[in-house]
């Protein structure tokens, strides 16, 4: 099974190292998505935390915005959005220069946690998983969420919520920065469904 990571800005060579440490417990293979032509072969997509702003100009910009958004609507790729992947991902981002792809039933701010504390790590408790150290950086805050199951919380607000159809997910954290594989084999556990 191959794993894209969106190859645009921000925090991809780490969740490709992630995905790489979990290649020969779950047989998966992690690959630099640039391209539509990349899509072709990968079973689920990492958006990985950036600049949303520079994150949706270029996929845009490469076709790959429509692309994504409907393979992941016909059920034939499953993606998780943290951070500025998870502003992609919503349905309403409250900021016109990023239009989200509505594959996630979530209104979300940018920048949510303001200028003073605009990084921080806290322990959340994920439903299933247990307490993970979540990493914030500049986070967005999910301000409504719909239609979605919430899997862990920070302060009476969702932070890690997916999709009740479809394998898609969002974090407002960065599961990638800490060590811990948790999220990343529960996406490939929803992948293999
Ligand atoms: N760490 C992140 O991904 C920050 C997101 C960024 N502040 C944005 O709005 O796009």
């Amino acid at each position: 099974m191959n794993i894209g990571i969106l190859n645009i800005q921000g925090d991809v060579q780490e969740h490709f190292d992630m995905i790489k440490s979990l290649k020969r417990k779950y047989n998966v293979s992690p690959v630099k998505v640039n391209s539509v032509n990349d899509l072709e072969n990968i079973d689920g997509l990492i958006i990985p935390g950036g600049e949303s702003t520079v994150i949706y100009k270029f996929l845009i910009k490469n076709n790959l915005y429509d692309k994504i958004k409907s393979m992941a609507l016909n059920n034939d790729l499953a993606v998780m959005g943290t951070c500025a992947g998870a502003i992609i991902l919503s349905k309403d981002t409250g900021d016109d220069r990023v239009t989200g792809m509505g594959l996630l039933d979530i209104t979300i701010k940018r920048n949510a946690y303001g200028r003073q504390v605009d990084s921080f790590i806290k322990e959340v408790q994920i439903n299933g998983m247990g307490a993970f150290n979540a990493v914030f950086i500049r986070a967005p805050e999910i301000e409504v969420p719909g239609n979605v199951n919430i899997l862990a919380e920070l302060n009476n607000r969702a932070v890690f919520v997916t999709d009740k159809n479809l394998d898609i997910m969002a974090l407002t954290f960065h599961p990638e920065l800490t060590g811990d594989p948790r999220i990343h084999e529960y996406f490939i556990s929803k992948i293999k469904k």
